[in-house]
């Protein structure tokens, strides 16, 4: 009720449209109550006798068929306007949805599955649509049936109207025990649908390591459970409804039966015409139709509300990278970066960083250096944001950056990562990714700087080769020149190298380090390194150990104090 009550506010923009819809409805149910009143009418005329039989049936007849056209129209307009504003409203969520994920920080992906996300946005939110052009238009229906046609039997006989109605205290039990039962139950075939939905992603995005340790059998083994559990989860709520459906029937017999009886009798003592009979029998059916369906679409109602819910689960859950309320919009800036009394860790356990100091001055190369997991590419992320600190903080240009929106801070940097995704489409796309106004000289100029021109001229199709979904006809190297022409391009003051050059042999990425080092001179570069000798250069060298920075200095003054860098600058040339 409450998700359904939600989706309808939420609906505002469609208001028109249902009301329309909802119009039809009552008009197209409304004449459909004229088909028994016509039989009683006509029976009526045949029990008791009239002088014009013929021009009275006409009469009947053309009313009928003028109450048959009406409900067909209106069942036809509520149909369409209801799948108006459903659809309408299943794309607007799909892209709030959407919108949403964009905005999650990295820590929610981590603890969730893209499979898993993916079902939401794509098989989820189309549960709205079932919600609002079906299950609420049907349950309008038999409420209007219900309260209508009670009050048409009320009008026919009262006396068998109380009578039929000592079904229905059972009736509306057996219901309510089916909606206890069944909610629960489509909550965990929604829950298990989206693990394996989760499941089938994440192995195709891996199938290439499946296949490289044998490990199909496996994975096909952890499918076909996930399969079962959810076929075994459909099967339980079908269990409800299957055992139910049946039992309601019997009971809806049941009250025509004892109305047929006590009928028979009331017609032997006088008290009731058979037109009434008839008429009242053919209602009693129409009567009982909305307590029986009831069930089913409380079940369908359960099981689309738990699609709907799953939706809004991530619709309203709370970044914990949030922009504040007057987030200011950062200007272009001259590059300062400080790390200020910063500590992080991304779980309680273990602390990452604790009370690191770190000043970078506008157009400054300053590398990041230490053992693996100590903390480096954490730092980048933290100056880009996507974390945030536990204490202290990341000043740019001396302003605070949670104090800024996110747009504008990104827009202020540019991040080549060691993994590097490359999206479906031409490669000048992808260099023009971040740019999308870039002239095509600026993209040619951008790629020569990364020296990934003379690579792509090779291509096939040059500029408009198409890559796949992953980049997946261009090796590492290739891939890694295209991030880099694109990081360039975006022509940021503050520049981000993760690790950039990792994927390419000694000679081009010597090639690169050029063109790095001359891209780095008017900007402040921050390079997370693996490789000493590809940082030989910085202005400043930051030695991480432990939690925080053990030395800072250039080359020469670090190898002069023979402490940990010293250390690691020997281990390398061995
Ligand atoms: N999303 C995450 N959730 C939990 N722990 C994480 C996460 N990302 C990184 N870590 C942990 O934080 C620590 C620092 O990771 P980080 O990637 O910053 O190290 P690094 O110095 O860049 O390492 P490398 O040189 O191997 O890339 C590691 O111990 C890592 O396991």
């Amino acid at each position: 009720m409450e998700t359904s009550l939600r989706i309808f506010r939420e609906a505002k923009k469609y208001w028109i449209h249902l009301i329309a819809a909802l119009l039809s409805l009552i008009v197209s149910t409304a004449a459909g109550f004229y088909t028994p009143w016509a039989l009683r009418e006509l029976t009526k005329l045949a029990t008791e006798g009239t002088a014009d039989f013929g021009k009275e049936a006409l009469r009947i007849g053309l009313f009928l068929l003028f109450a048959t056209a009406l409900q067909a129209a209106g069942s036809s307009a509520s149909g369409y306007l209801n799948h108006y504003a459903a659809l309408h409203y299943v794309a607007d969520l799909r892209t709030r949805l959407y919108g949403k994920l964009q905005r999650m920080s990295l820590k929610y992906f981590h603890k969730s599955r893209t499979g898993d996300l993916t079902g939401r946005v794509v098989i989820d939110a189309l549960d709205a649509e079932v919600l609002l052009a079906h299950v609420i238009p049907d349950f309008v229906t038999n409420i209007l049936t219900f309260l209508g046609v009670g009050a048409l039997l009320f009008t026919i006989n009262w006396r068998l109207s109380i009578v039929s109605l000592i079904t229905v205290p059972i009736l509306v039990w057996i219901t309510i025990w089916q909606s206890n039962h069944v909610s629960p139950v489509w909550k965990e075939n929604s829950r298990i649908r989206g693990e394996l939905a989760g499941t089938v992603q994440d192995n195709l995005s891996g199938i290439k390591e499946i296949q490289i340790f044998n490990q199909q059998k496996q994975e096909e083994l952890k499918v076909t459970e996930l399969a079962k559990k959810h076929s075994m989860a459909y099967l339980r709520a079908s269990f409800f409804f299957e055992t139910t459906y049946p039992l309601l029937s019997f009971v809806t017999a049941l009250g025509t039966v004892i109305v047929i009886v006590y009928g028979g009798h009331l017609i032997s003592v006088g008290t009731v015409s058979i037109a009434d009979i008839v008429g009242f029998v053919m209602y009693l059916s129409m009567f009982y139709g909305p307590v029986k369906n009831f069930s089913s679409l409380v079940e369908k109602a359960g099981e689309a509300a738990a699609g709907c819910r799953r939706v809004f689960e991530v619709i309203d859950e709370v970044s914990d990278v949030k922009e504040v309320e007057q987030a200011r919009e950062l200007p272009r800036v001259k590059g300062e970066i400080q790390l200020k009394n910063l500590s992080f860790s991304y779980n309680e356990e273990i602390p990452i960083l604790e009370n690191v100091d770190l000043t970078i001055k506008p157009g400054q190369t300053v590398a990041l250096v230490g053992a693996t997991g100590v903390g480096k590419s954490t730092i980048a992320n933290l100056v880009n944001r996507f974390y945030d600190p536990q204490k202290g903080a990341v000043l740019v240009d001396g302003v605070d950056i949670r104090d800024v929106t996110l747009e504008s801070l990104r827009d202020n940097i540019s991040m080549v990562l060691q993994d590097t995704f490359l999206f479906h489409g031409t490669v000048y796309e992808n260099i023009a990714y971040g740019w999308k106004e870039a002239t095509r000289e600026q993209v040619i100029a951008a790629a020569e700087a990364a020296n990934a021109h003379s690579f792509i001229k090779e291509l096939e199709q040059g500029y408009e080769t198409e890559i796949g979904e992953r980049g997946i006809r261009l090796s590492g190297g290739q891939k890694q020149r295209i991030s880099i022409a694109r990081a360039i391009l975006r022509n940021s003051p503050i520049l981000i190298l993760d690790e950039a050059t990792s994927a390419l042999d000694t000679k081009t990425e010597q090639e690169i380090q050029e063109a790095l080092d001359e891209v780095s001179k008017e900007r402040t570069t921050l390079v997370v390194a693996h490789r000493l000798s590809t940082i030989r250069n910085a202005d400043q060298i930051v030695v991480l150990e432990g939690t925080g920075i053990a030395e800072t200095g250039t080359h020469e003054e670090l190898i002069a104090r023979g402490g940990l860098y010293a250390r690691l600058h020997e281990a390398s040339k061995n």
